[in-house]
């Protein structure tokens, strides 16, 4: 192929299977996208290491992302199968053949259903620890994609600069089905200090048993609508309308998550699933974020980042999420989230391939090239260069 010449072919299928839901990154060249051979003697690998002696090329191209239901994986492999992205433009990017029919996966699912991908596509699945994944996911997109975090204040979001020399240290929140909570000091220097089995997968569960809900949309759709206080104890439901302000809580915070629902002499279907949906969705936040501050004062963390899909850019969850780490710190520590949040795992297995330079990275989040489109959790897309040979 000769300078200049455009292609479309799409490589490199990265996969976190989890609990919930299944994430795909993939990258893709296109028709638009001409192949830049522009020899690339100085590559890095994925730990900003110089591994000199590799010649190649970078290739133009786009990281695409998406997701499925981990329940509904059959739809998963007939996408992969229909798009045949095991195969796709492996040769025509001089991307290595020993690639074809390997994918790097993480998530307790490139485990349980290895033998699924070997059977239905023949596909083997090449392992990528999950907290590793999680942390390298993040270390990129905080170090190459701009406007990538943000803080949530006032129903606003404010994007961060990052100071790529002060990243360090910082705790990754992931709200995933679980949640995982990790120290990170640098790239591939992280250790995963707590967790909590009350996360994304307690909301949909429980939410769902509680409302008979029938899509996690639909769950946070009605939590939007919902008012807590009809079931939440209330401080002042306690205190008489008053402030508890000796102990810092106003008459408004709530004493006791679903507290109400004790004296009142109501069953489960006298309570507006609305409601039920905004109290659970504040409980769960709630306690994920105070979780998140003591295990930040544990380590002296000023910055904490969230991640995973129960985040899902949703106004409530960051709201009270940020409320309750402004409450336990004093203002001390901030709570930051990622736009990419629930990719964190896939990206970081698709980092794994050593392909991505963090200086060729350019976001955009549809055809206008609007950096700031806010919701990149379907269908996002990363442009960037890959090292496209060895
Ligand atoms: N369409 C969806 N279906 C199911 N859960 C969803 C959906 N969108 C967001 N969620 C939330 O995201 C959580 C899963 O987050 P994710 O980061 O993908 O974790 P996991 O890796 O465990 O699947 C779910 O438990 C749920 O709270
Ligand atoms: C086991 C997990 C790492 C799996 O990741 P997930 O699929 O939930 O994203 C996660 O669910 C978790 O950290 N759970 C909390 C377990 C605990 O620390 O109590």
């Amino acid at each position: 192929m000769e300078d200049g010449d455009t292609i479309d072919a799409i490589s490199h299928l990265a996969l976190d299977i989890g609990g919930s839901l299944i994430k795909m990154v993939y990258f893709s060249t296109s028709k638009e996208q001409p192949v830049d051979k522009t020899k690339n003697n100085a590559s890095r690998d994925s730990n900003g290491v110089s591994n000199g002696s590799k010649d190649g090329y970078l290739v133009n191209g786009r990281l695409y992302f998406i997701k499925f239901e981990t329940s509904k994986i059959n739809e998963c492999l007939d996408f992969i199968s229909s798009k045949q992205l095991h195969y796709r433009g492996v040769q025509q990017c001089g991307f290595p053949v020993s690639d074809k029919n390997i994918i790097k996966a993480t998530g307790g699912g490139a485990f349980k259903f290895a033998d699924l991908f070997k059977e239905k596509l023949g596909i083997s699945l090449d392992k990528v620890d999950e907290m590793s994944s999680l942390v390298s996911g993040a270390n990129f997109l905080l170090k190459a994609v701009p406007s990538e975090a943000f803080t949530y204040v006032n129903g606003k979001r404010n994007y961060e600069q990052i100071d790529h020399n002060d990243l360090f240290p910082y705790l990754l929140v992931n709200i995933g089905s679980g949640v995982s909570m990790i120290k990170v000091d640098g790239d591939g220097k992280f250790e995963r200090v707590s967790g909590t089995s009350v996360g994304g997968g307690t909301f949909w569960g429980l939410g769902k048993l509680l409302t008979k809900c029938k899509s996690f949309d639909a769950l946070l759709e009605m939590s939007h609508q919902g008012n807590n206080r009809v079931i939440d104890m209330l401080v002042g439901d306690i205190y008489g309308g008053m402030d508890y302000s000796k102990i810092g809580l106003t008459s408004t915070a709530i004493a006791s998550s679903f507290g109400k629902a004790i004296s009142e002499d109501k069953e489960l279907e006298e309570y507006k699933p609305e409601d039920v949906a905004r109290s659970l969705l504040r409980m769960i936040s709630n306690n994920i974020g105070q979780i998140a501050y003591l295990n930040a004062l544990r380590f002296g963390l000023k910055k904490i980042f969230f991640g995973g899909f129960f985040i899902g850019g949703h106004a409530y969850t960051m709201d009270t999420i940020s409320v309750a780490v402004d409450f336990w710190s004093k203002g001390e520590a901030k709570a930051m989230f990622l736009r990419h949040e629930g990719f964190l795992g896939a990206l970081g297995a698709f980092m794994n391939y050593q392909l991505v330079q963090d200086d060729s990275v350019r976001l955009v989040g549809d055809k206008n090239s609007n950096p700031l489109v806010e919701d990149l959790n379907d269908n996002g897309i990363i442009e960037c260069c890959v090292q496209a040979s060895s």
